[in-house]
């Protein structure tokens, strides 16, 4: 087992404009477990998860990512019209030049069926609900090999088996090997998590 974590982020501020969010914030990702991000709306968790993944700079502080980030976002934007189906949106994830033609079919296959999404695979993405859609770009991180998933889970609008669902497969990713960690406001989620980080006001309290 690799003891290095897969992420390991130091002294993490960062503010938006005059607003200070995160006051010298550490956390380290542990490959092979799920770790929770909890704490109160407005704390700075998906702040922080957004450091974490590489779509926010810090203002100070770093971030070293042993392997590929897969970012699941709190409500990924699809417009209607968007003509994708989910198995589109679950090839993205094999969008580079490492593979051939049948790697890319079987891989976005076996993805599908790890999140339970086979049977949805021609549905334009757009029509599924909040926790497929979640589970949609969970397949595309894990089609794309991904070690590392970052999730931002909504406070409101998923139902208790939809959390149930994205949270069993998150475990099957951390027992796989993966580093896994998931903002949540989800008493159960958080009891489930192999470790939790709480967060007040920017800084780590737990
Ligand atoms: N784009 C933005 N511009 C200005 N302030 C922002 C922006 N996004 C977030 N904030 C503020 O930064 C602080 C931290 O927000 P963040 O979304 O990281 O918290 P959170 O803990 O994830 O909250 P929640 O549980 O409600 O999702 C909040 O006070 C929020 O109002």
């Amino acid at each position: 087992m690799n003891t290095e974590p897969a992420v390991r982020a130091r002294d993490l501020h960062f503010a938006f404009d005059d607003t200070p969010v995160l006051h010298g914030v550490d956390i380290d990702l542990p490959w092979g477990a799920v770790t929770a991000v909890a704490g109160p709306n407005g704390a700075g968790k998906s702040t922080l998860v957004e450091i974490l993944a590489g779509v926010r700079t810090p203002g100070s502080g770093s971030v070293e990512r042993a392997d590929a980030v897969a970012l699941v976002v709190q409500r990924p934007a699809a417009p209607d019209t968007l003509p994708l189906t989910v198995r589109d949106v679950v090839t993205m994830g094999t969008w580079d030049a490492r593979r051939t033609r049948s790697q890319r079919r079987s891989q976005v296959e076996e993805a599908l069926q790890r999140v339970d999404l086979a049977d949805l695979a021609d549905r334009p993405f757009p029509a599924l609900s909040g926790g497929q859609r979640q589970r949609a770009l969970l397949a595309q991180g894990i089609a794309r090999q991904a070690r590392i998933f970052l999730l931002d889970e909504p406070a409101n609008g998923l139902d208790t088996a939809s959390r149930a669902r994205t949270r069993a497969m998150l475990a099957a990713e951390a027992a796989r090997g993966a580093a896994v960690a998931c903002v949540t406001h989800d008493d159960v989620s958080i009891q489930a998590a192999d470790l939790v980080v709480r967060l007040e006001n920017g800084r780590r309290v737990l």
